[in-house]
């Protein structure tokens, strides 16, 4: 096949100089540097890049542990997790303040959300989730149900799509004590129609925990408007939070005073200094916390969460959308033979794509030997996950010309 590289650059090159965002690209460490090995990351949604301001947050973290030590705590830290939590609340979630806390793992605040929801429902008998989940939320939800004694309802779903509405309508029933699903889907990048998935919830009673992973930061989420129960998400991919940063957790106001989660700590006891006898659940949202949160984990992710302000949601998902719309353009251009295993219309497409072909797996090894980074999802996806705020154009297409040359194309 004859392509005219060069033509090809020109066209990146153009979109680069004509996106409204591309100056966020050199607040990232990595990008653009002539002493990486890395020539283009397109992983952003497994760990997003480090913002350079993150060095200095962390060297200033560090300062404050050295200058003020356990003083720290009364000082700032105890707050922390719950004023991060708002900051995340307002600028991506679309949550009044109060309603979110960070801390823990995704993982854990899975299990202690849906552990505290389904008490809010006693005598129904069903949780509803889907057989493309994440693994993590598939595994913990069926331990939730061996521990009550509940049943699994699975929405089947194709691997390169997501759960539809149509298909949430007919698992949701007056048995269903808890729906638990992902805005994007981990595999496809479906987009899920979170706010009507709720609505159809709530007719039957039930009620919702959205998995926030893969929208939060490149998505436009509006939790409060769409009247959700629950969610939880990581903050090391589009919030840059770095490796294991702790997740946030989202309980709706109205929830808050009969919500109670298992893990019952001294940190989200009312009054934890007072070191009183019996577990009494702190007042609102610190309820979440069971221990000493990670403190030093939680630094890095706000000066991305700063820059989405800046930016502004709605300019992160325009420029997300045409990153992966450039991407499924491009793949048809360089990758015969390549299908597009994701929705293509832009509308129930999130943040990241993912492309099907036997060889992949061992295409995957040779890109990361020279520098491109996509991931491997078995058993032959290639899934490419720009991040809107560090990702340029020219960099993706380096990405898909590497992939085409490892192809043979
Ligand atoms: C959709 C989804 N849920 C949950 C997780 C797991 O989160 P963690 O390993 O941080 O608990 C991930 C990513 O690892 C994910 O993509
Ligand atoms: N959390 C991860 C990790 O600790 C190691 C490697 C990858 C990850 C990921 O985030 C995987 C990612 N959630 C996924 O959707 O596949």
């Amino acid at each position: 096949m004859t392509v005219d590289v060069h033509e090809l650059q020109q066209a990146a090159a153009t979109r680069d100089a004509a996106d409204p965002l591309r100056e966020y690209r050199s607040l990232f460490h990595g990008a653009d540097d002539p002493a990486s090995d890395v020539v283009s990351y397109l992983d952003g949604n497994s760990l997003g890049r480090p913002t350079i301001a993150a060095t200095e947050a962390i060297t200033a973290a560090v300062a404050q542990w050295s200058g003020r030590l356990i003083r720290g705590w009364d000082e700032q830290w105890m707050e922390l997790p719950l004023t991060i939590g708002d900051r995340i609340g307002s600028v991506v979630l679309g949550a009044a303040a109060g309603q979110t806390t960070v801390g823990d793992s995704t993982t854990v605040l899975l299990y202690k959300l849906a552990r505290g929801a389904l008490a809010m429902r006693p005598g129904r008998t069903e949780i509803v989730l889907d057989t493309d989940n994440f693994p993590t939320d598939r595994y913990v939800l069926e331990g939730v149900a061996n521990e009550l004694g509940l049943d699994l309802r699975w929405i089947t779903v194709d691997p390169a799509s997501g759960v539809e509405l149509d298909a949430a309508r007919e698992a949701i029933t007056e048995r269903t004590a808890l729906v638990v699903l992902s805005h994007v889907a981990y595999r496809s990048g479906y987009l899920a129609d979170a706010e009507a998935i709720t609505r159809v919830a709530h007719d039957a009673g039930a009620l919702v925990l959205w998995d926030l992973c893969h929208s939060v930061g490149s998505v436009p989420i509006e939790l409060d408007s769409w009247n959700v129960d629950f969610a939880v998400g990581c903050t090391y991919k589009y919030l840059n939070g770095g490796p294991g940063s702790p997740a946030f957790a989202y309980v709706a106001a109205e929830h808050l005073d009969v919500f109670r989660q298992p893990i019952q700590g001294w940190m989200g006891r009312r009054d934890p200094f007072e070191m009183g006898p019996g577990y009494v659940p702190a007042e609102g949202i610190r309820r979440v916390v069971s221990g000493t949160p990670a403190i030093l984990g939680m630094v890095a992710m706000q000066s991305t969460i700063d820059l989405i302000e800046r930016a502004g949601i709605g300019a992160v998902r325009e420029k997300s959308v045409l990153l992966t719309e450039y991407l499924i353009d491009l793949t048809g251009e360089l990758l015969p033979g390549v299908r597009i295993a994701s929705p293509v219309g832009a509308e129930r497409r999130g943040g990241h794509i993912t492309l099907d072909h036997p060889a992949f797996r061992d295409v995957t090894q040779r890109l990361w030997a020279r520098g491109v980074i996509p991931d491997f999802r078995a058993p032959q996806g290639l899934r490419l996950g720009p991040s809107p705020l560090s990702t340029s154009f020219a960099e993706a297409l380096v990405g898909v010309r590497a992939i085409a040359e490892e192809l043979g194309r």
